[in-house]
C-alpha cells in the first residue's frame, strides 16, 4: 500500500526545549490514523510542520514520495493538506460563503459576490452539509463550523484531513454525526490523521495509530493489535490503572446555591445547593444549559432572575471577583478568553488568585510566588521549563493544567469546573480529577460540569439537565447507558 503522506527524522527546537526529537510518521492512502501521546509530546507541532506553518530544523515532509511545497507557496500545501483545529480558524465575522472562499476571490480580480454565493452552496450540497452560505459564521454550531472546514479542505483539492481533538467541543450525538462524515469520506479515499486525548474514539474510528511520547515516535501499530493498556503504556512509559473515585460522606453546610435561577433562552427554574464535602456533578446535552448554569454561578453572567450565595455571601450577579472573594475558584470553559493571560508566565497565572494574599500591603514576595507555583508545576505535572515561561508557550494540555492550577491555589472553599480534562492526557486527567477529590476532602464544595461520563464518576450526585432545566439528580453508582438516557431526555 503507498504511503500518503510521511515525516523523516523531524527535528524541531524552541529555544531550550526540542519539540520534536528525530519524531516519524508514516501514514498510508486512505487510512486514518491516530496520532497520541502526553501533553507536550509534540504532536501539534508536528502538525504545524505537515501543514506548512513552520519549517521543521531537520528531517523532511513527504506527499505521495515527493518532497513537500516551499513554505511560501501556500495554495501548494491547500491543495496537499488541511486541518480542523479544535479552535476554529472560521472567522465569525464573515458569511460561510466569505469564509468558504477566503484567498479565492482573487482569481478573476473582481468579486461577484452573487456568483459566489451560489458557488459556495454548490459547494457544501457537493460535501452534504446543511448549512446557510449566507449564515454569518459567528452564528454557526462547532459543529456547523468544523463542517465548513472539512468542505473548504476538500474543495481545495486536498487529499489528506488532520483532525486535531476535534470532538472536545462536541456533545455525544454530534460526535457520532462527524465519526460518520469520517467514515464516509475514507470510503471515498480520503486519508486522515486524528489527534485525540480519547482513546476509545482511537479505536472506534481509526486503523492505525502512532504514538509519540518525549518529542520521539514509540510505535506505530494497527489498532486491532495494539490492548487499550498497552497504548497507555506506550504513552506514558508505564503501566497506569484506571482512575478509581473515592467515597465520602457530605458534610452538613451549604457552601454554594443557586436559588429560582433563569436566565433567558438558556435555563429557568434552576435550584441548586452543594454541600462541603460533595462534589454536584452537571451533565447533559450541548442545549442542555449546563455550561450557561455553571457559568451564572462563578458570575460569568448574569441571571435574569434568582441569587446565588457562595459560602453564606449572596455575591452581587455577574460579578467574577466578588464570588472568586468568597472564596470561589473556577475552570472557565473557554480557556483561551477566560482562562489565562498568554503572555504571562506560567508562575504569574497560576498565582494570580493569592497575588493579594501573598505579601504584605498586596506586594507579592517574589520567592513565596515562585515556591506556590513549582509546588502547583509539580502535583499537576506541568510540562514546562519553569515557573518563568509564558503560559502562551506551553502544549495546550499544559495551559489547561495552568489554569486548573489557578483554580486551586486559594484553597477555595467551592469550586465550579467546567470541562476540566478537556485536552488533557490520560494520566494527567487522574491527576486532575484527584486534585478536585482532595479539595473536597479538605472541605470544599464542588461543582463538576462535564461531557465526559469519567469525570462524572467522581461525583456524589449529578443533576442532569435537558432544555434549560434538571430533569433528574442521579446519585453515585449509575451506568453510562442510564445517564445517558437521561441526557438525551429519553427518560425522566
Ligand atoms: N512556540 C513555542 N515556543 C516554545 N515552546 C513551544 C512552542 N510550541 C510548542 N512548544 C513546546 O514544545 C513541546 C511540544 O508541544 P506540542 O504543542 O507539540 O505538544 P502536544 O503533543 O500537541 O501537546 P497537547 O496534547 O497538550 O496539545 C512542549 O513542551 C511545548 O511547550
Amino acid at each position: 500500500m503507498n504511503v500518503h503522506v510521511e515525516a523523516r527524522d523531524v527535528v524541531k527546537r524552541f529555544g531550550p526545549t526540542t519539540a520534536l526529537a528525530g519524531a516519524k510518521i508514516a501514514i498510508t492512502e486512505g487510512e486514518t490514523h491516530a496520532l497520541v501521546g502526553r501533553n507536550g509530546a509534540g504532536k501539534s507541532t508536528l502538525v504545524s510542520i505537515l501543514t506548512g506553518l513552520q519549517r521543521p530544523d531537520e528531517g523532511e515532509v513527504l506527499f505521495a514520495g515527493q518532497p513537500a511545497p516551499a513554505l511560501a507557496d501556500r495554495d501548494a500545501w491547500r491543495r496537499r493538506v488541511a486541518c480542523v483545529y479544535q479552535k476554529s480558524t472560521i472567522i465569525s465575522a464573515l458569511t460561510v460563503a466569505e469564509n468558504l472562499f477566503l484567498n479565492r476571490q482573487s482569481e478573476k480580480n473582481v468579486i461577484n459576490w452573487r456568483a459566489l454565493a451560489g458557488r459556495a452552496r454548490e459547494l457544501l450540497d457537493t460535501y452534504e452539509v446543511d448549512v446557510d452560505a449566507q449564515a454569518l459564521a459567528g452564528d454557526l454550531s462547532v459543529e456547523q463550523r468544523q463542517l465548513v472546514e472539512i468542505a473548504r479542505a476538500l474543495s481545495f483539492g486536498a487529499r489528506f484531513i488532520i483532525l486535531d481533538e476535534p470532538t472536545a467541543r462536541l456533545d455525544g450525538p454530534a460526535i457520532e454525526r462527524l465519526f460518520t462524515r469520517m467514515r464516509s469520506l475514507r470510503e471515498q479515499g480520503v486519508t486522515m490523521m486524528y489527534i485525540s486525548h480519547h482513546l476509545d474514539e482511537v479505536y472506534e474510528i481509526c486503523q492505525s495509530v502512532t504514538v509519540f511520547r518525549d518529542a520521539r515516535h514509540v510505535t506505530t501499530r494497527p489498532v486491532a493489535d495494539l490492548p487499550h493498556d498497552e497504548l497507555v503504556a506506550a504513552m506514558t512509559g508505564e503501566a497506569t490503572a484506571v482512575y478509581e473515585a473515592r467515597s465520602r460522606t457530605p458534610g452538613e453546610s451549604v457552601v454554594l446555591s443557586g436559588e429560582n435561577l433563569g436566565l433567558a433562552g438558556r435555563y429557568s427554574g434552576i435550584d441548586i445547593s452543594v454541600r462541603s464535602g460533595e462534589v454536584v456533578g452537571l451533565a447533559g446535552s450541548a442545549s442542555s444549559g449546563k455550561v450557561g448554569l455553571a457559568e451564572t454561578l462563578v458570575g460569568l453572567r448574569r441571571a435574569d432572575t434568582g441569587t446565588v450565595t457562595v459560602n453564606g455571601t449572596k455575591v452581587t450577579p455577574g460579578d467574577v471577583p466578588a464570588a472568586m472573594k468568597a472564596g470561589l475558584g473556577f475552570v472557565p470553559e473557554d480557556r483561551h478568553h477566560e482562562g489565562f493571560v498568554p503572555l504571562l508566565s506560567v508562575g504569574e497565572n497560576a498565582t494570580f488568585p493569592i497575588a493579594r494574599k501573598l505579601g504584605r500591603y498586596g506586594l507579592i514576595s517574589p520567592s513565596r510566588r515562585r515556591a506556590t507555583a513549582e509546588r502547583m508545576i509539580d502535583s499537576l505535572d506541568i510540562k514546562t521549563e519553569g515557573p518563568d515561561q509564558p503560559v502562551a508557550d506551553l502544549s495546550g494540555g499544559n495551559a489547561q493544567k495552568v489554569v486548573f492550577a489557578r483554580a486551586l491555589v486559594d484553597d477555595p472553599t467551592v469550586l465550579v469546573v467546567i470541562n476540566p480534562t478537556a485536552g488533557v492526557d490520560v494520566k494527567a486527567k487522574q491527576a486532575l480529577l484527584g486534585a478536585v477529590e482532595d479539595a473536597v476532602e479538605r472541605g470544599a464544595g464542588a461543582v463538576l460540569v462535564s461531557d465526559e461520563l469519567d469525570d462524572l464518576r467522581i461525583c456524589d450526585r449529578v443533576l442532569v439537565m435537558f432544555h434549560g432545566r434538571v430533569v433528574k439528580d442521579v446519585p453515585r453508582g449509575w451506568t453510562d447507558h442510564e445517564l445517558v438516557a437521561v441526557m438525551e431526555g429519553m427518560e425522566e
